[in-house]
């Protein structure tokens, strides 16, 4: 097995016809924390889109948790989906039904059976993120910290190889973006491999990590000066 949960070699990226970034070469080793930043508009989104299968990858090789990008057919996108946890800017929670019921649902599509065994998993998740007392509650009843921990806990369940995440502080104050961070920082320590878009270079001085820029239609890789 390669040590590679991404690999991109000579990818372009497109929005429908559009060419948004062109001859993408990248690589996340597992355990990595990688951030990607770069303008609005730059194609970070894109970019991410197309590592979890919503943008068919139409020129280059890729290969993402074991999945061949360019051969990805619709029905395999579901079980690439479980092999990566997606987080997004605005937590994207059910609002009809509790936290439990958020996690169980998830659980469900994604075939879990039994009830005991998916109390445990979702008890597991939400004690990493540091809401284990909160599944009782409603979305509307959490701060919008608290509903990106519980979207962290929903990323988590299926034991992701990835964890792609879009913005995750972008709805956040300074200091309930620290606090998100330092959930992701300890899920990371625990092992797993993230990639985050952010625009929030205060995050990445706090937290300095490999940084990826899009910029002018390409992404390379940024050296962060001793601050
Ligand atoms: N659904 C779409 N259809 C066509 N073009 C799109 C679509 N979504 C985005 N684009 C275009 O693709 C380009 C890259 O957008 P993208 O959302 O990937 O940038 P981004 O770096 O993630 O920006 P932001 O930081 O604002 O999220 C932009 O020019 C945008 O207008």
């Amino acid at each position: 097995m390669s040590d590679h949960v991404l690999s991109l070699s000579k990818v372009d990226v497109f929005q429908k016809d559009n060419l948004i970034l062109k001859n993408v070469n990248l690589e996340i080793g597992k355990g990595e924390f990688v951030y990607l930043i770069g303008k609005t508009g730059s194609g970070k989104s894109s970019l991410m889109k197309t590592l979890y299968g919503d943008i068919p990858l139409k020129k280059g090789e890729g290969t993402i948790v074991d999945y061949d990008l360019s051969r990805l057919r619709e029905k395999e996108i579901p079980h690439l989906r479980r092999k990566l946890g997606v987080v997004f800017q605005d937590f994207k929670l059910l609002t009809d039904r509790t936290i439990n019921d958020n996690l169980k649902f998830v659980l469900k599509a994604t075939g879990w059976k039994g009830k005991k065994e998916m109390s445990t998993r979702i008890e597991v998740v939400l004690d990493k993120v540091g809401m284990k007392t909160k599944g009782f509650k409603y979305p509307h009843e959490l701060s919008g910290g608290e509903q990106q921990r519980i979207a962290i806990a929903r990323a988590l369940l299926n034991e992701p190889e990835l964890i792609i995440a879009d913005e995750p502080t972008g709805n956040l104050d300074p200091q309930t973006s620290v606090e998100i961070m330092e959930v992701l920082q300890q899920i990371n320590k625990n092992g797993n491999t993230i990639l985050m878009a952010t625009h929030d270079y205060a995050l990445i001085l706090k937290y300095p990590s490999k940084t990826l820029k899009c910029d002018d239609g390409e992404i390379f890789e940024v050296v962060q000066k001793a601050v």
